[in-house]
């Protein structure tokens, strides 16, 4: 991979100002007080030096110059605390805008964004990438006070001999050229680094969640653990590149510091003849300078890698924009009512990469469908056959390709989406429990606990605080407690995906015969996908889809229920 495949648009150098602009913006530092602080700190210091110099100068002590050096110990300890303290509020205050942005960006991306991307790259991008910017702002404050400091010596310096003031401008401008050299492969080899990181963020996923299957296979476990290791081995490859570059930056800066001292020890009396006491006077300047211009120039490694997982964190967060759903003008109210819901040649296209690196696509539709509230639908159809999509298209997770959804006759456009889909409550075949009761009203908690009972759940989980007392349960007992909160919500339509697979006879037949007529009874459409045959006949309507197709939609009498 090339710099300019890795980096895209930007430059190297143009990532390391995207950077500054941003911690100039996001840490406010125009009117942060850690900048005053940081001022002060480089003032005060260089007063001290100043203080010191004059003090090695002099044949006596001066009690003025003690006093001088004394008041600028103190404020330079104080002022050094007081900027470091800020700016490690900056460093918290970076982290908690991006993570906040971030997942904000995240919980507003289409429900698609999220199933087509890799998790792994997400989870390094919000942890690892966020941690190297907040990391940078504390050395950008760090590098501003040792630059301030830098730019009061020098002029000291030329006023002292302009051919030291000069040198030492020259070793600063080496250093910097050398930095800005290594750091073009530098950052092309840890953006390489941390789009490794990506992958193996997924093996770990892969670890914790297919920790049975591993188990049970030592095979499986084995090259699992063998592509951790290849996959681990490359990153530190790729960092050990990045590194090998940035150190040869600060080579080079360190051979112009040291090339500083020989020219101001050696060259400065020898050829400027400059007297020895001056020549101290330098030399204690440019020793104390030497710490800061260290600073600055060894932090331009950190923020060379800071730049690079800026221009990821820019990346994600652009795909993310292009990827967010259209959203209303004004607040969302979540619809109580329908009369009908109608799809009108509706069509999906599924679309992937195959193995061999093709496309491949599969299309739903054109769907026709018209529901309307307080009938029980089931759905079935082989593996395959477009039933999960449909229930994806239907509840306004996902945007049909063609045709359109009219709800009461008119059309749902996609800015409509999140009123739309607060038609809805559901159990998809993938769902996942929350642990906290998020978003429920007073209300709905307070049902809560009645649904827990009719779904014989309550002697399993207790709700203690907003949370529930466990979630470690079993499958049929999991999708049980995520249909108690569906139908809490009371919303007018309530989506099942293979609600009954996990469930024993007792509590399929639970189910059918009693809650599925019981939702109906409350006025709630209830559209089910189930592979039950022995119950298509408890359904108002069976709706049969083959490959992306309906292929029949049959009305019937619902069997006489044991109960209700
Ligand atoms: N991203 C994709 N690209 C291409 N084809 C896809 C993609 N996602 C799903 N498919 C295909 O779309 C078809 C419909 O999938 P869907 O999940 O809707 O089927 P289903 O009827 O719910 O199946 P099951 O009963 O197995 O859950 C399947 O053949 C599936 O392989």
């Amino acid at each position: 991979m090339t710099t300019s495949e890795t980096t895209g648009n930007r430059s190297a150098t143009g990532n390391m100002f995207v950077l500054f602009g941003f911690l100039i913006r996001e840490g406010n530092l125009l009117r942060s007080p850690v900048l005053a602080f940081a001022v002060l700190a480089s003032f005060t210091r260089s007063g001290m030096i100043y203080a010191i110099n004059t003090i090695a100068a002099g044949a006596s002590l001066a009690l003025g110059n003690v006093a001088l050096l004394a008041g600028c110990i103190a404020a330079t300890l104080t002022f050094s605390h007081l900027a470091r303290v800020a700016s490690f509020r900056l460093v918290e205050t970076t982290r908690r805008r991006l993570r906040m942005q971030l997942s904000r960006k995240l919980l507003n991306a289409r429900a698609g964004f999220l199933a087509r991307n890799d998790h792994g790259k997400v989870y390094s991008i919000v942890t690892q990438e966020v941690n190297e910017i907040s990391h940078a702002s504390v050395n950008f404050i760090e590098s501003l006070e040792a630059a301030l400091l830098i730019a009061f010596c020098i002029p000291y310096l030329f006023y002292l001999s302009w051919p030291s003031g000069l040198a030492t401008l020259a070793a600063v401008g080496i250093g910097g050229i050398g930095y800005l050299v290594a750091q073009a492969p530098a950052q092309a080899s840890a953006e390489r680094a941390s789009r490794t990181e990506w992958v193996f963020f997924d093996r770990v996923n892969d670890v914790l969640r297919g920790y049975k299957e591993l188990r049970l296979r030592q095979a499986r476990k084995a090259a699992l653990q063998s592509d951790i290791d290849d996959v681990a081995t490359r990153e530190r490859s790729l960092k050990l590149v990045a590194e090998r570059y940035y150190s040869l930056g600060q080579v080079i800066a360190q051979g112009a510091m040291m090339g500083l001292l020989c020219m101001i020890v050696v060259g400065l009396p020898l050829f400027a003849g400059t007297e020895t006491s001056t020549v101290l006077q330098i030399l204690t300047i440019v020793l104390l300078t030497y710490g800061p211009i260290e600073t600055v120039l060894g932090n331009l490694s950190s923020f060379s890698r800071a730049a690079v997982s800026k221009y990821l964190i820019d990346q994600l967060e652009r795909d993310l924009a292009n990827d967010a759903e259209t959203r209303a003008s004004g607040p969302v109210a979540d619809r109580t009512a329908f009369r009908s819901i109608e799809l009108k040649g509706v069509t999906t296209v599924l679309s992937s990469t195959t193995a061999a690196g093709g496309d491949e696509s599969f299309t739903v539709g054109p769907l026709d469908l018209t529901l309307t509230p307080g009938e029980v639908v089931f759905i079935c159809g082989g593996n395959g056959a477009g039933k999960s999509t449909l229930l994806s298209v239907l509840t306004g997770l996902r945007h049909p390709d063609g045709g359109a959804i009219l709800l009461d006759g008119t059309p749902v456009a996609e800015a409509d989406a999140p009123a739309y889909r607060s038609l809805f409550s559901a159990v998809f075949s993938e769902f996942h429990l929350f642990n906290r009761l998020y978003g429920l009203t007073e209300a709905e908690c307070d049902a809560l606990p009645a649904h827990l009972a009719d779904l014989d759940i309550d002697h399993r989980v207790g709700i203690d605080d907003g949370k529930f007392s466990t979630l470690a349960l079993s499958t049929g007992q999991r999708r049980r407690l995520a249909l108690s909160v569906a139908l809490a919500e009371k919303r007018p339509i309530i989506v099942l995906d293979e609600f009954a697979a996990d469930q024993d006879p007792v509590r399929r037949a639970l189910f059918y015969d009693v809650l599925v007529p019981q939702m109906a009874r409350d006025g709630h459409l209830v559209i089910a996908v189930t592979h039950d045959e022995h119950c298509f006949d408890k359904c108002d309507r069976l709706i049969r889809m083959e490959a992306g197709r309906i292929v029949s939609d049959t009305r019937q009498k619902r069997a006489e229920r044991q109960a209700g």
